[in-house]
């Protein structure tokens, strides 16, 4: 038995050269078909809906390649089945959907590299552009036909397709040429078709040249073979151009004889151009038999095959606009759904990118903002420990000389306003040079911490306490007198006496003297209180240390509260 593909190709080879040859292949095909790989069963479907169409039997052949190319991946076999599907409706003159399945066919190209397959698409655009009387159209696809195959069959259909156009185009000149060869190639095919079909093509073209009776000598002696084929329009075409020839010839009992067999061939197309054709030559015959009752109705039928012709191409014409038409109108509405979308799409890009914006810019005013805040409080916490640096004594934490002054001249402003006393405590450290120069200045400095912790026990919440440079220090006391001064240095003298220094390895007496002075005594001026205070103080060193001494009256008088 036969290999199933080569049976395939077999038929492929033979599907319109040897038609019945082609029908009993296919039969063996489908007999076999258990034997085909998935594949080979899509190919034999797509020679069966050929077949179906071949036989004539169109609206068939396309529902069969409709299912095909719906089911099809593979873009070759897709593009010879929509090529099938515009054929058939082409023949079946179904030009909407012909039209329809042509656009989806010719979208197919791109994806076929392979030439031949692509000539398929083009050929069955040209077949439906030639029934839809779109002879440019047709003519430039049957060109891109003949460019792009190289198979000779294929070159014949395509090379009639061309002619044809030409013709109904006006464009077909004496020159014969083409026609002959395009005839021998036909012949060479065994496409007797579109063999005679060209001849009749020939046959016209020596018409035109007054070359009847050779014309006549050429197609009749193909009569036989044209009529075997059984194809109307190929026999009514040959049998009324054959009818024109003896005509032109005055051979009219021939031409009738041909015009009638035309006429009869022709019936069941109300609106072929043969029709049109031989009854013209039948109504020229009785004319010039000088039958006019016969040549009246002779002619009365050529003027109706005529204008149903004429009718024909009409509505032809106006299918296909109104197709174009409605194909542009969907396309536009198409489009502009499209472009609706588009812009729906756009605007919706726009409010999430300005949403995104705001949100950035939310983003960035709340990090400015934290940044401002951070900073401030920063700043702030700066000029804070900048103003204690800048107020306190490094060693002792207490309040410096330039600071307890302010303090000290601002409180003492208020007192003066409010009719209140102030009373100023000075003090300095005892033989302090000898704590130095005999257990070293870091002792020293332990001394001035001891002593500044021990009396900064002592005031009140609202009393000002300073050191006021050295081994100096002074109180303020507000709402105070000078009493209320000099228990206060008591208490802060016997603070430092009791100062216990066994624990730094030395041991040594911690003692200090005191100056008191009042605002009740001498002015609120600082400056003034300060000096008294001090001289106060002197006036404790000089008797003996230790001790506190109060200025004004007391002085005067042996002011001194011993220790
Ligand atoms: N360790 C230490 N010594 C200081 C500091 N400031 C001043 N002194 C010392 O304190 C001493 C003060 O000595 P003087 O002014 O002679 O007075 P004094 O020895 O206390 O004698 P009288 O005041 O008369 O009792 C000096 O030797 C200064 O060097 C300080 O911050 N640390």
């Amino acid at each position: 038995a036969e290999d199933y593909q080569s049976l395939l190709d077999n038929a492929e080879e033979l599907r319109s050269s040897e038609p019945e040859r082609f029908q009993s292949l296919v039969g063996e095909l489908n007999a076999r078909v258990q034997e085909a790989t998935p594949a080979q069963r899509q190919q034999l479907r797509y020679l069966k809906a050929y077949e179906l169409g071949y036989t004539g039997r169109f609206d068939l052949a396309a529902e069969a390649a409709i299912e095909l190319m719906k089911e099809v991946d593979d873009p070759r076999l897709r593009l010879r089945a929509g090529a099938l599907i515009v054929n058939s409706y082409a023949i079946a003159r179904n030009f909407p959907e012909g039209l329809r399945y042509l656009d989806q066919t010719l979208l197919l190209i791109d994806r076929v590299p392979d030439t031949e397959l692509r000539s398929h698409a083009w050929f069955a655009a040209a077949s439906l552009y030639t029934q839809l009387g779109q002879h440019e159209l047709a003519r430039h696809y049957a060109e891109r036909v003949l460019e792009a195959s190289t198979v000779p069959r294929t070159r014949c259909f395509a090379g009639l397709q061309r002619l044809e156009a030409m013709l109904h185009l006006g464009e077909l000149a004496g020159n014969d040429a083409e026609t002959r060869a395009l005839v021998d190639l036909c012949d060479s095919q065994r496409e007797v078709l579109v063999a005679n079909l060209g001849r009749t093509l020939l046959a016209r073209q020596w018409a035109r040249k007054g070359e009847h009776g050779a014309a006549i000598a050429m197609l009749e002696p193909r009569l036989p073979e044209i009529e075997s084929t059984r194809y109307p329009r190929l026999v009514g075409d040959a049998q009324s151009v054959l009818a024109e020839l003896n005509l032109a010839l005055g051979q009219h009992a021939q031409a009738e004889s041909y015009a009638q067999q035309a006429v009869r061939q022709s019936h069941d197309i109300a609106f072929s151009l043969p029709l049109v054709n031989a009854h013209r030559v039948l109504y020229e015959v009785a004319l010039a038999r000088g039958d006019s009752a016969a040549a009246l109705g002779h002619y009365r039928r050529y003027a109706e095959a005529d204008k149903a012709y004429l009718d024909s191409i009409k509505a032809r014409e106006q299918a296909y606009l109104t197709i174009k038409h409605e194909t542009a109108q969907k396309n536009q509405t198409i489009e502009l759904l499209n472009n609706q979308n588009r812009v729906l799409q756009l605007e919706q890009q726009v409010s999430a990118k300005s949403t995104q914006a705001t949100q950035l810019l939310v983003a960035l005013l709340c990090v400015l903002l934290a940044s401002i805040a951070y900073w401030a409080v920063k700043i702030k916490r700066m000029q804070v420990s900048f103003r204690r640096l800048a107020e306190t004594d490094a060693l002792t934490g207490i309040s410096n000389r330039l600071h307890f002054s302010r303090q000290a001249e601002q409180a003492l402003d208020y007192c003066r306003r409010n009719r209140e006393d102030a009373v100023l405590v000075m003090f300095d450290l005892d033989e302090f040079k000898a704590i130095n120069d005999q257990h070293g200045h870091a002792m020293g400095d332990w001394v001035l911490q001891q002593v500044s912790a021990a009396c900064g026990r002592v005031g009140r919440k609202h009393d000002l306490f300073g050191r006021l440079g050295g081994e100096e220090f002074a109180f303020l006391m507000v709402g105070a007198d000078a009493k209320a001064g000099t228990q206060l240095a008591q208490q802060c003298r016997e603070n430092i006496t009791a100062i216990d220094t066994a624990n730094t390895g030395a041991r040594f007496r911690v003692t200090a003297s005191f100056g008191v002075a009042a605002t009740s005594d001498a002015s609120y001026d600082f400056q003034a209180l300060l000096a008294r205070a001090d001289e106060a103080m002197y006036r404790s060193k000089r008797e003996g240390r230790d001790r506190v001494t109060v200025h004004g009256a007391a002085m005067a008088t042996p002011g001194v509260l011993p220790a």
